[in-house]
């Protein structure tokens, strides 16, 4: 604990304060374009020197700056930066703080990992302090991010550069429960760091949320919090912000859309692209590879890749929840022998945050599968080391993001694309964007297949047949939706193969995609149907793959190095197994004759011929019992057991029979008492209606009289005609005549 300081010191301290905040104040007047003295003078768009040309003399001693030391910023922020051991300044850092410690508007674009949160953080920190903002001043600065985790990232790093500030801060995220405590809290709080759901929450529901002082608004991740996504959300929040404000947008890829600038109201912004003239688009440590992977073999690939690295921290990308659900909990139940972890939008925020935090160890090896909610801004402790997308990105932004989550500030990293033979196209437009990025052919030979295993896996556990199915429907749904109609057609997808590798008994009815089909052979585009659509696809693949000659050469290159064995990677793939031959052992490499895809795909056929497909209540598959895999005792294995399978179809159908019997049963009762129902309705409903004509005692007096007249009285209104007639024919006549003579009796009395 800090002991209190003396009223003197804190006299000096305010004094030494307020000497700081004028001089700083003095010199941002200086730089004020309209103040006699030549503006700050920034190098052209995209120079490779991130300060240049300082004509001003009160400046010039900043142009050269590279530390933070050197800036003129507040002592406090110099302290929590020095003790935060941020000292040199990185190039984002060096050309835009100039500009935003002037109080302009910023467009900053760097390289992941660059820097650039600082680049925001600092002129929050600094304009709020030469503004003496105090707890009574409420909000001066929102600091917006895409995501709760890196919200909680921004958050950390603010905490940590700014702790010599007065200043309150709040981390206001979605999914946490204390919301009250937070509305009670808000409005004394400075500085914002938010997610835009959360807050626009604030601003409706929060009474009196006040953020009318605004001084700083900043959006990380700028591109993504102004695409479609967002859309309502921020500009409901703009239009309840002052207009007077500062604005900085940050991105690795920034926006440059005329109508996103004009949406914000931005002054003459400052557009800073540090990176915009080198040569490529991605940090130069990392190093990038793609190679193509078909549909069904995508599991195959993975699985292996993480057998080969298990001292490796691993970033998995795959296209939805469901996607990373089915694969940890499959693979967890495979046990790779490496800790897996899963991280989803649908995930509870704690879990969510725990994960995160875990992930972000330095020393921890393991493999994260997750959806793009780790794609933006992570920075997991610059400790990734492989990123893997397996599911294509949407578009080259997307891409650069997912990579940049390994590689940053100084550090090196791998990542590998997984591309389908119909996504090529995405490796083009990867090169126009300056994506360095090597091809590499597979070696299928030293695949390990997954498939069987996950078809046993899923005999064993219907839970997680469940997810197969969903990950299966919600993949293909994913690629159906996509945008860019060259790279993503769900036509050209191997579906049945896909659906069995996913070890599925067998493919799951896809409804869009049958409504497409229909359409596409109505409108004549295609006479064939979608099974030879698909088996024309598949073929293509497989002619691809035997033909391709710089395969051929390839995999002879890795059969003749046996340290390559481990995995797939050409040349020198650091985290492989490394030479530790024990471990390559337990690898369990296919022998290495060439296996044509055919036959490989023949092996990973689910429904062999002649096995009969039970369907459950809700029209699912049941299992063929092809496998029963005993994953529990550690290595998963197979038990191949003819009679088995045969007791187990017996069970099966047993228990089938059973459930149709008491079906069939509880149907009978049901329409038994409904009969009974209905009779007793109408004799209760007689009697009272004989009880009302009693009352009223004149015939024409209300319908009820008449009715009861009417042979055809029986029957509720809302019945429709068939169960008028199932209840008519089920009277008996006894009760009939009895219903007759009751009526006479009325009549008469
Ligand atoms: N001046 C600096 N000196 C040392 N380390 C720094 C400096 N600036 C940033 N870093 C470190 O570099 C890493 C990346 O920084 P940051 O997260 O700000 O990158 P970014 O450009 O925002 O990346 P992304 O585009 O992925 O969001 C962090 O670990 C951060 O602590």
């Amino acid at each position: 604990m800090r002991r209190p300081k003396s009223r003197n010191f804190r006299k000096k301290q305010q004094l030494l304060e307020e000497d700081e905040i004028e001089l700083l104040n003095s010199w941002i007047q200086s730089q004020k374009p309209d103040s006699g003295s030549n503006p700050m003078s920034l190098p052209p768009l995209g120079s490779k020197a991130p300060v240049g040309r300082l004509d001003d003399e009160s400046f010039s001693r900043y142009a050269g700056a590279t530390r933070f030391q050197q800036l003129p910023i507040s002592q406090k922020t110099k302290d929590g930066l020095r003790e935060s051991k941020y000292i040199k300044m990185t190039d984002v850092q060096r050309a835009s703080l100039p500009h935003a410690l002037c109080g302009r508007d910023v467009l900053g674009a760097a390289k992941t990992g660059s820097g650039k949160t600082l680049a925001f953080l600092i002129p929050v920190l600094e304009k709020l302090y030469r503004e003496r903002w105090g707890p009574e001043d409420g909000v001066g600065s929102i600091i917006i991010s895409p995501t709760r985790e890196l919200g909680g990232q921004l958050f950390d790093v603010l905490k940590s550069a700014g702790k010599h500030h007065n200043f309150s801060a709040g981390l206001l995220i979605g999914g946490r429960k204390d919301i009250d405590t937070e509305k009670e809290h808000v409005n004394e709080l400075n500085i914002l760091v938010c997610t835009p759901g959360r807050l626009l929450q604030h601003m409706n529901e929060t009474p009196n949320f006040d953020c009318s002082q605004l001084q700083v608004l900043v959006l990380d991740e700028a591109d993504r919090i102004l695409d479609i996504g967002f859309k309502k959300d921020l500009n409901a929040i703009i239009s309840q912000i002052p207009k007077r404000r500062q604005t900085l947008l940050f991105s690795a890829t920034q926006t440059k859309s005329v109508q996103d600038l004009a949406r914000l109201s931005l002054k003459d912004p400052e557009y800073v692209s540090v990176h915009e003239e080198s040569a490529t688009a991605t940090p130069v440590l990392l190093r990038q590879t793609a190679m193509t992977v078909s549909l069904d073999q995508k599991f195959d690939m993975l699985w292996s890749f993480i057998k080969a690295h298990l001292n490796a921290k691993i970033l998995v990308f795959l296209s939805s929840c469901k996607q990373v659900k089915f694969v940890y909990e499959a693979f967890k139940k495979l046990r790779p022998g490496i800790p897996l972890k899963c991280l989803h939008g649908r995930m509870k925020q704690e879990k969510r945050m725990g994960i995160y935090s875990q992930f972000c160890e330095k020393d921890s090896v393991s493999v994260l599968f997750s959806t793009d909610v780790a794609s933006r801004g992570l920075d997991f402790n610059k400790a990734v080391d492989w990123v893997i997308q397996v599911d294509c990105p949407e578009d080259v932004a997307s891409y650069i993001h997912r990579v940049g989550r390994t590689a940053r500030y100084r550090s090196g990293g791998r990542s590998v694309l997984f591309v389908m033979p119909s996504e090529m196209k995405i490796i083009e437009n990867l090169r126009a964007a300056k994506v360095p990025i090597e091809f590499k052919k597979v070696n299928t030979k030293i695949l390990q297949s997954v498939s069987e295993l996950l078809s046993s896996l899923l005999v064993k556990y219907p839970n997680i047949q469940h997810l197969a199915q969903r990950a299966f429907i919600t993949y293909l749904r994913s690629i159906h939706i996509q945008k860019d109609k060259e790279i993503f057609d769900v036509m050209k997808l191997p579906i049945d193969k896909f659906s069995a590798s996913l070890g599925l008994p067998m493919t799951p009815k896809i409804r869009f995609l049958d409504q497409k089909i229909r359409h596409k052979s109505i409108s004549g585009k295609s006479s064939l149907s979608a099974s030879e659509n698909f088996d024309k696809e598949n073929l293509l693949e497989d002619s691809i793959v035997e033909e391709d000659p710089s395969e051929k050469l390839e995999l002879s290159d890795l059969l003749e190095d046996k340290a390559d064995r481990g995995f797939i990677l050409t040349e020198d793939t650091p985290n492989l197994v490394g030479g530790k031959t024990s471990e390559i052992e337990d690898i369990n490499i296919r022998p290495a004759s060439r296996v044509s895809k055919k036959k490989k795909l023949k092996i990973n056929l689910h429904r062999p011929l002649g096995t009969r497909v039970v369907f459950d209540d809700e029209c699912n598959t049941l299992p063929p019992l092809a496998k029963i895999a005993d994953t529990d005792s550690g290595n998963a294995s197979f038990v191949v057991d003819q009679g088995e399978k045969a007791e187990y179809y017996k069970r099966m159908r047993e228990e089938l029979m059973q459930a149709d019997k008491e079906d069939k049963l509880l149907q009978q009762q049901r329409r038994r008492e409904k009969r009974i129902k209905q009779k007793m309705k109408w004799k209760g409903g007689n009697i009272e209606e004989d009880h009302s004509d009693d009352l009223s005692g004149s015939e024409g007096e209300g319908t009820k009289g008449r009715v009861h007249r009417n042979a055809k009285i029986y029957f509720d209104g809302d019945n429709d005609d068939g169960e008028r007639k199932e209840v008519t024919d089920n009277i008996s006549l006894r009760e009939q005549e009895e219903l007759a003579l009751k009526l006479l009796n009325s009549m008469h009395s």
